[in-house]
């Protein structure tokens, strides 16, 4: 069984993989994946391009079948009942196809008509859709004259129309520009707040990251990370990563050089005369760190700053997509509680 038993005061799983498995004949695009998505959380599933992110979406839409494992959302079987599923998710593919010759109120008409809304609810459903993600204007505009950014727009308008439980969005905020990415941002937390379970997925680490309350980072089809961007961040690095930042890059030397002597010998310094500063990786304590300041002060070293960076997710992302080396597998990094590589 999955971890996914309720902590007292946190929400009911909506969005539950259990040891799910897709293989393409030889090739295994999902191994054993399981997570879950709390309701109203915001789920961001990140990988490289073939990572299997779609892969997994695809199953949870009930358009694939998995090979072993299972998905549900909410009380439903992604396979079992797919027909319930189509009511329960609002789906938005990577691509989707042109429809020309199509204003943007018959577009979401269409939509709506397909999803079986009656005609008189769905005029006013439509209105409320386009005032949720900022459309209204677009209304009369034909669909193929968008811009990438309010075509995403209007995908999102429309996977709204049958008030779906949970959001599947398949890389959200690709090719948009950065105002645009800004817009998607808070499109999603506003989505969010109003009580949708999100799940977006993206192949770089873009701003999305930052409002997801989970981050998944699968690689070759391996969930290698599961938590929220600081856990995720602590996992990538027990070291803490400090920098020296001195009055003047002449010192640099002499500093690095007291530096290398009291942390870990295997521990890079990295010496910067012309930002005048020395940064290096340790897992030093606290009262450690005082005795580097006080030996470099001592040395006659004129220290302006010792502070400890914070390790950034994109580096933490990368040190899990680095290729293996020829026989190994996946690097090993322990992932958080509530999952299982
Ligand atoms: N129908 C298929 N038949 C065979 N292999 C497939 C099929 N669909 C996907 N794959 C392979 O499975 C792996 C995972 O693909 P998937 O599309 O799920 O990745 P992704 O993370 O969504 O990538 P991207 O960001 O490029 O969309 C890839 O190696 C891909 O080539």
């Amino acid at each position: 069984m999955a971890n996914t038993t309720q902590a007292p005061g946190t929400a009911a799983p909506v969005v539950v993989l259990d040891g799910l498995t897709k293989k393409y004949g030889e090739l295994t695009a999902l191994d054993n994946v399981s997570l879950t998505i709390s309701s109203g959380q915001i789920l961001g599933l990140i990988g490289p391009n073939g990572a299997g992110k779609t892969t997994a979406i695809k199953i949870l839409v009930g358009l694939l079948r998995p090979t072993s494992g299972t998905a549900r959302i909410a009380d439903a079987d992604c396979v079992a009942n797919a027909r319930r599923i189509k009511h329960l998710v609002g789906y938005m593919p990577d691509k989707f196809g042109s429809y020309d010759n199509m204003r943007v109120r018959e577009y979401l008409d269409f939509f709506g008509a397909a999803f079986a809304i009656p005609r008189k609810r769905r005029r006013a459903r439509i209105e409320e859709v386009m005032e949720i993600t900022g459309t209204t204007y677009m209304r009369d505009r034909y669909v193929e004259s968008l811009s990438h950014g309010m075509a995403q727009r209007i995908g999102i308008a429309r996977t709204l129309l049958h008030d779906p439980k949970v959001l599947i969005f398949d890389e959200p905020a690709n090719g948009l520009d950065p105002q645009a990415r800004v817009e998607m941002r808070e499109l999603l937390l506003q989505l969010a707040a109003s009580g949708k379970t999100l799940l977006v997925t993206s192949h770089i680490l873009p701003e999305l990251s930052r409002i997801c309350d989970r981050v998944a980072i699968i690689i070759r089809g391996k969930l290698r990370a599961y938590g929220t961007v600081d856990e995720i961040g602590r996992q990538v690095s027990q070291r803490r990563n400090v920098e020296a930042q001195l009055a003047s890059g002449e010192q640099t030397r002499a500093a690095a050089e007291i530096i290398r002597r009291l942390i870990e010998s295997d521990s890079e310094v990295v010496e910067s005369p012309t930002e005048a500063a020395v940064r290096f990786r340790t897992e030093l304590r606290d009262v450690e760190f005082s005795n580097i300041l006080k030996e470099l002060i001592g040395a006659g070293i004129e220290v302006t700053q010792f502070r400890e960076l914070q390790t950034d997710l994109e580096d933490a992302f990368m040190s899990f997509a680095q290729p293996p080396a020829d026989g190994e597998d996946s690097p090993p990094v322990p992932v958080a509680a509530g999952a299982r590589p």
